[in-house]
């Protein structure tokens, strides 16, 4: 089977963790800072690291307008934390002028945990992958303060002030989580990621499907 192509946005933040938990899934890791690199990807996850920074230097470095034209032609991207943040059509607590890259139908709260919280850990429920509880890291993470229909909740925040909050979610081919599954040796995001780029690549090439299931191509409306 071909080997996916999986870029990272690397402006900024934990690239290189990223880097080496897709490869750990066997997909081939790029980092991606222009945009002729972010032309050659099969998928892209945008990383932890302060979402206003990434945000200006993708418009710097002329990526914010390709980036927004790739994932609303479906390419399968993953954010995580900051990453969730420039997924998000619709922004709380940020600066009025804090540009997205969008695709995502959610409304997410910045730094929503607030000071009390600002890094913690924690073991949560996390649907579309098998082997139960995963340890969340959360740093100065955000949350999903309202999911559109078209949106899977995959995991919410169980116990204290945050009980019942949104997490992490799927849409189409997009996914994100508030927390930084880099960070930790459970690569069960990172493969259920590598797994969506996988199929998308299936669905496109159908000669490359022999005998699987006819996929329906999923894009990210
Ligand atoms: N760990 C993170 O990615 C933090 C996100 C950061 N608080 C932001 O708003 O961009």
């Amino acid at each position: 089977m071909t080997r996916p192509v999986i870029g990272v946005l690397a402006l900024q933040g934990d690239v290189r963790e990223h880097l080496a938990a897709l490869r750990d899934q066997g997909a081939e890791a790029v980092a991606v800072r222009r945009p002729e690199e972010l032309a050659g990807v099969d998928g892209l996850v945008l990383p932890g690291g302060e979402s206003t920074t990434i945000a200006k230097l993708a418009e710097r470095f002329g990526l914010m307008a390709p980036l927004r034209v790739a994932v609303r032609a479906g390419l399968p991207a993953y954010g995580s934390c900051a990453g969730m943040i420039l997924l998000a059509d619709r922004l709380l607590d940020a600066p009025p002028d804090q540009e997205t890259i969008g695709g995502l139908d959610v409304t997410v709260r910045r730094n929503a945990f607030g000071r009390q919280a600002d890094s913690f850990e924690s073991e949560m429920a996390f649907d579309g992958v098998g082997g139960g509880p995963l340890h969340a890291v959360f740093i100065r993470a955000p949350w999903v303060e309202e999911a559109g229909e078209g949106v899977d909740v995959l995991g919410r925040v169980v116990g204290g002030e945050a009980d019942g909050r949104i997490v992490a979610v799927r849409q189409g081919n997009l996914v994100a989580t508030s927390f930084h599954p880099e960070l930790t040796g459970d690569r069960r995001v990172h493969a259920l990621f590598v797994e969506i780029v996988r199929s998308r690549m299936a669905s496109a090439h159908p000669a490359a499907r022999a005998g699987a299931d006819a996929g329906d191509e999923r894009g990210n409306a």
